[in-house]
């Protein structure tokens, strides 16, 4: 039997809008990511798709997105699961820098290859703001080990992976459909799994804000079909 996962990658945030590095900083959506999440929910009514749980990250601009599309899909009541280990991939001391003037200073290869190498790590964060980052108290109850100072794509999917398989395949081999709202990296790895998409043209994979990407898994959890809504 064919099982259903749909990803949403959260609305515009205001960085996303401001063009900074976000990664692991709590930024909340813009106007614009607000009407995505809501025209997501919508269409995802309109689709019929009916979940039975839904798991986020602890960032305010995916569980944001996850709200608006059980609100606007009419499913609120759905159980919804939060975890680090669907946060962004952390991008250390290149949060809160815009990306073109990075660009600039850096070129843009070097700029391109910290965004989407699958296994170049972007320069980590000072002390200064490692600490900031450990009194956060969203972070404050997980492991100091576990908190990164910076990720690249593979870590990233190194501790986004253990979070599907403990807890969203068991649902999906139930027959159970998923939601994931989360970001573009923490999903771009999560596809690199169910796709099989090879180191290199992992690269090439974007995921738009805001637009339901339902993935259609075979009984081994691998891809049969995956189509934007
Ligand atoms: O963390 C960020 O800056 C974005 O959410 C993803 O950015 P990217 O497209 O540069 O990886």
């Amino acid at each position: 039997m064919i099982k259903t996962l749909v990803m949403v990658r959260h609305g515009q945030s205001e960085w996303n809008l401001a063009n900074k590095f976000t990664g692991w900083v709590d930024v909340d959506l813009s106007e614009k990511g607000e009407k995505e999440a809501i025209e997501a929910g919508k269409k995802i009514k309109e689709a019929g798709i009916v979940f039975d749980h839904a798991h986020t990250s602890i960032l305010k601009r995916a569980i944001k997105t996850c709200n608006y599309v059980l609100e606007y899909s009419e499913q609120l009541f759905v159980p919804v699961e939060k975890t680090w280990r669907l946060n962004e991939r952390h991008y250390g001391a290149l949060q809160g820098l815009n990306k073109a003037e990075t660009a600039e200073k850096y070129g843009d290869e070097q700029v391109h290859i910290w965004r989407r190498s699958y296994d170049t790590l972007p320069p980590t964060l000072s002390e200064e703001a490692q600490e900031e980052q450990l009194n956060m108290r969203q972070f404050k109850n997980l492991p100091k080990d576990v908190i990164p100072t910076a990720e690249n794509l593979k870590i990233t999917l190194e501790r986004a992976l253990p979070y599907f398989f403990d807890n969203i395949a068991p649902q999906l081999l139930k027959d159970e459909t998923v939601l994931v709202a989360a970001h573009g990296n923490s999903l771009r790895a999560l596809a690199k799994h169910i796709e099989g998409i090879s180191d290199e043209d992992i690269m090439d994979l974007e995921i738009p804000t805001g637009q339901p990407l339902v993935y259609e898994l075979d009984d081994d959890l691998k891809m049969v079909k995956k189509y934007y809504l």
